[in-house]
């Protein structure tokens, strides 16, 4: 049985290179799309924020002294093609999924309309947020609270490179040691990096907690679901 009836999962952009420089790894994002086909199959109603550092990181050079709002709306974009490419792994993998984009690209994917989004995942169907919350000087982790709240999810699951919220940073620092649990305010006040500080602060306003795990280790994602012992909680 699964510990939550709908969930939000935000999946880190650059962890769909894979060990590739940049763009989508073929394998990596097939092994994310099963992962999160084995927990529909338990009767979750899923939706999906991605990020877009892998296409982003590609591109990063030629941004450099751009515009801060001009930068942001291309790593928008890049979401956009991570969407596309996410949504229609999981037609190949025997889903349904539906893109919507917080930024009107009529020819290319349906606008993000909140109904349509609640009606799509009482319909079993999963929902990717495509383009961020749509504004510049955010990122897609704030998009994922802000899209979680929306949707009445009852958590947050952020899918990314390291297993959990970590004492200080775990790539930096070999010294760190993992929360099971930590809670939003002391997360905030020790400007713990694993999510921006927007995205904690509305998740805390919102009384939607949030849980950290690896994208890499296999499992870990169901695992979640199933309210098992995995990656760290951020509650309020
Ligand atoms: N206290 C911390 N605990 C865990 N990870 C941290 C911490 N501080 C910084 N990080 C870094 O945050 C990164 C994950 O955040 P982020 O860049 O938002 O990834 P993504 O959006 O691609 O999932 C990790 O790769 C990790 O190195
Ligand atoms: O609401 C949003 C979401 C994303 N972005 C831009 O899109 C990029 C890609 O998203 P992010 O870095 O969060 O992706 P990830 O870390 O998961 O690869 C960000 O760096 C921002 O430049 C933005 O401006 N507003």
């Amino acid at each position: 049985m699964p510990a939550y009836k709908r969930i939000l999962i935000k999946l880190s952009g650059e962890a769909l290179m894979g060990d590739d420089q940049f763009g989508i790894n073929r394998a990596t994002m097939v092994r994310m799309v099963r992962e999160v086909h084995e927990v529909t199959q338990l009767g979750c109603e899923v939706a999906v924020v991605i990020g877009g550092g892998n296409i982003f990181r590609g591109v990063a050079g030629g941004s450099v002294g751009m515009d801060r709002a001009t930068a942001d709306y291309m790593g928008m974009l890049a979401t956009v093609m991570n969407s596309l490419a996410l949504a229609d792994t999981m037609r190949q993998e025997g889903m349904t999924a539906r893109v919507m984009s917080a930024i009107a690209i009529d020819q290319v994917v349906e606008p993000y309309v909140r109904p349509k989004a609640l009606q799509y995942l009482e319909e079993g169907k999963v929902v990717v947020f495509a383009a961020g919350t749509g504004n510049p000087f955010f990122t897609t982790d704030t998009a994922a609270a802000l899209r979680g709240a929306e949707i009445g999810a009852e958590i947050v699951l952020k899918a990314t490179k390291v297993d959990g919220v970590y004492t200080a940073d775990p790539k930096k620092d070999p010294a760190a040691t993992r929360y099971t649990n930590i809670s939003f305010d002391e997360a905030i006040t020790k400007n713990l990096q694993v999510m921006d500080a927007t995205a904690f602060a509305l998740c805390r306003d919102q009384k939607l907690p949030i849980k950290v795990f690896s994208i890499f280790k296999s499992g870990a994602l169901k695992r979640v679901v199933l309210g098992e012992d995995e990656g760290t909680l951020v509650h309020v």
